[in-house]
């Protein structure tokens, strides 16, 4: 049995999480909220799950270096600075960073990077994603790793080939883009597709979360996997050996 500190607690993940933690056998011992030094709070825990904001990131990368505890983050709205911070920190602690945690959209990243790379240039790839009103970031953190997973099929880097956000007078698409697009409403707990568009055909892969349990219980196995390995970087590839 494990003893868990969720940072986020109260929110939809963290309270989707502490009931992930329960059905697995472990234990719910600290949750993290905004303000104050997390700490003490996690000097009690042997791992620690993030569900919380960007802005809290520097904070929890510290206060998880401090207490000397593997950190998982899924907090999504990561710019570069953040990624920074993530590489700095994974040279004390692990550190799992994951825009997803489920084990159905990790596998399609692996299928979108393989038909990226079969299918040729010709092939336009386009990213739609819809979730519940209440996301405040855009393209969701999975859409970006759907997007890096056929930019590196391509060797390019995502941040020079996203297009995101077309409105107006956008001209023609500019080969080897991805193209991504964003839906907002009702109580989506996350869809995902993939397009491959070619010339006269097109393929589309997809995922469709039901419910925020499948990234609680994906958390939780991370989390358990992350307890006791090296300091560095890790994925969601390396806990389901994908
Ligand atoms: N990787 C994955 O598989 C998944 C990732 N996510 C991501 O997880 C994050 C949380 O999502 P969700 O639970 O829906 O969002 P919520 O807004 O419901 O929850 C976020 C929680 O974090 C708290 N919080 C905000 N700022 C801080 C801070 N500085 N320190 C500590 N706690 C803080 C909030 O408190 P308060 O309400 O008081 O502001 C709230 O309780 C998002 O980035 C989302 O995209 C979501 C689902 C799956
Ligand atoms: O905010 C959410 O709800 C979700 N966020 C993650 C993302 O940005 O991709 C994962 C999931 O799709 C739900």
């Amino acid at each position: 049995m494990a003893q868990f500190g969720i940072i986020g607690h109260k929110g939809r993940m963290g309270l989707a999480i502490s009931v992930a933690i329960e059905e697995a056998g472990h234990e719910f011992r600290v949750g993290v909220d905004m303000g104050g030094d997390p700490t003490p709070l996690l000097d009690q825990c042997d791992v620690v799950v993030d569900f919380s904001s960007p802005d809290a990131l520097e904070t929890n990368l510290k206060a998880a270096r401090t207490a000397g505890i593997p950190i998982l983050i899924g907090t999504t709205g990561l710019e570069k600075e953040h990624f920074v911070m993530l590489a700095e920190t994974a040279n004390t602690i692990p550190v799992l960073q994951t825009g997803n945690t489920s084990l159905g959209v990790t596998l399609l990243a692996h299928l979108v990077k393989e038909a990226a790379a079969k299918l040729g240039p010709d092939w336009d790839i386009e990213v739609l994603e819809m979730h519940h009103r209440m996301k405040v970031d855009a393209p969701s953190g999975t859409a970006k790793l759907l997007g890096e997973a056929a930019a590196q099929a391509r060797g390019v880097n995502l941040s020079d080939a996203m297009d995101s956000g077309r409105h107006g007078q956008t001209g023609a698409r500019t080969e080897g883009d991805i193209g991504f697009a964003t839906l907002r409403g009702g109580t989506v707990a996350g869809d995902h597709s993939v397009i491959f568009a070619g010339n006269e055909e097109r393929i589309t892969l997809s995922h469709a979360a039901e419910n925020r349990m499948i990234f609680a219980r994906g958390a939780v196995r991370g989390a358990e996997w992350l307890i006791g390995k090296d300091a560095g970087r890790y994925t969601m590839n390396d806990v389901l050996g994908l």
